[in-house]
């Protein structure tokens, strides 16, 4: 138990007829730390997550537990504790909903009081969960999790609509888990909403990858910058790389590590080349993401402590073309994956089902 299990996502695609919700994604979640799994709404979270827990199978590539996939784990519930989609019948207590699946998965009934008492519901327990407010919704689905003591947590947006109360509740409750050498995997569509829980971050945008690295690696990118775009490209960077100018390529054009937009435009006046667009990137950490999830910055993948990504020619131009050719698929072809194949029965069912009647 806690005995640190990585989640290692190798080459992970998933289509659903010919919707590419995940593409060729690559990742690890180390224990003993909280990660925010982040991208927009459509982004492909909720795949991944889904891959990773046998409810639907890859295209291509792996998702395991230390090298064990989901359905091959010989103690489900005792390994990993997953809150995805859970759904409670109203007229049952968060008491009943608990023992049954703890008797289900061959878990001792004295963990049911310990579990209410870990989230805080041990006062609501004996009261039906139709009269429960979302808070305390969040927190039965955290009660399921944490059933079979397990050693990696795999959350699918548990702050969503949460007060500000609950927010810093579920902070402190993350943070323990992962103190105690666990694994702890948070999605959300919003940074802003995970940043003071997480230590780490995966973004990923329209299915691929979009960065890796420490909270604070992130932090470090979100200098103020200067994004400028030339007709003609090559010359643009020649002219940047003159002035000793840092940048990466993105798709609207270069990210310059400068914060004066007027010093840009004086390197490309002196390389006499013609600029379509100059301005200044907003500073702020959100403003970082959403330029990493919109597209304007290319994969970026930063070791820690890395420095901030720059520097060098540019990449081939055919990298944002590519990026812009993923775009997000749309849920109007969600019918196609009515006709997914349902996983393999072959195993315990993950807590989040456990949790549905
Ligand atoms: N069962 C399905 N059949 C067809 N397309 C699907 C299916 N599930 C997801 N998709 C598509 O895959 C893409 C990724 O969806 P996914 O739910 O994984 O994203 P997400 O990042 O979790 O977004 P959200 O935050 O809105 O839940 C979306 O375009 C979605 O419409």
């Amino acid at each position: 138990m806690n005995s640190g299990i990585p989640i290692e996502i190798t080459g992970l695609s998933k289509h659903f007829g010919s919707v590419t919700a995940v593409e060729d994604l690559s990742f690890t979640v180390q224990p003993g730390r909280v990660t925010g799994f982040l991208g927009p709404n459509g982004a492909g979270k909720t795949t991944t997550l889904r891959v990773l827990l046998g409810l639907v199978k890859a295209s291509s590539g792996t998702a395991t537990f230390g090298g064990t996939p989901y359905h091959a784990l010989k103690r489900p519930l005792e390994t990993v504790g997953a809150a995805l989609d859970a759904s409670f019948h109203p007229g049952r207590t968060a008491r009943n909903h608990l023992r049954v699946t703890a008797t289900a998965a061959g878990i001792a009934a004295s963990r049911v009081p310990v579990v209410l008492e870990q989230v805080g519901l041990t006062e609501f327990a004996d009261r039906r969960v139709g009269g429960y407010s979302l808070g305390m919704r969040q927190r039965l689905a955290l009660a399921f999790t944490l059933l079979g003591d397990p050693s990696v947590f795999v959350l699918d947006e548990p702050i969503n609509g949460l007060d500000p109360e609950g927010i810093k509740w579920i902070r402190l409750f993350l943070q323990r888990l992962a103190q105690d050498g666990r694994t702890v995997l948070v999605s959300s569509h919003l940074l802003s909403e995970v940043q003071q829980s997480v230590d780490d971050v995966v973004i990923i945008s329209r299915g691929r990858l979009a960065k890796t690295g420490t909270l604070s690696s992130l932090e470090l990118e979100s200098a103020p910058r200067t994004i400028a775009d030339s007709p003609d490209r090559p010359r643009l960077a020649a002219a940047l790389a003159q002035a000793g100018l840092e940048y990466t390529e993105g798709r609207n054009g270069f990210i310059v590590a400068e914060p004066d937009p007027g010093l840009v435009g004086h390197a490309a006046f002196v390389g006499g080349v013609e600029l379509k667009s100059l301005h200044r990137l907003k500073s702020g950490l959100e403003e970082s993401f959403l330029a990493l999830v919109n597209g304007e910055v290319d994969h970026v993948e930063i070791a820690e402590p890395g420095p901030p990504e720059a520097s060098g020619a540019p990449e081939a131009s055919a990298a944002p073309d590519e990026a812009a050719d993923a775009a997000a698929p749309t849920d109007a072809a969600a019918p196609t994956d009515a006709a997914e194949p349902a996983p393999p029965d072959d195993r315990e069912s993950p807590p989040a089902d456990g949790a549905k009647e």
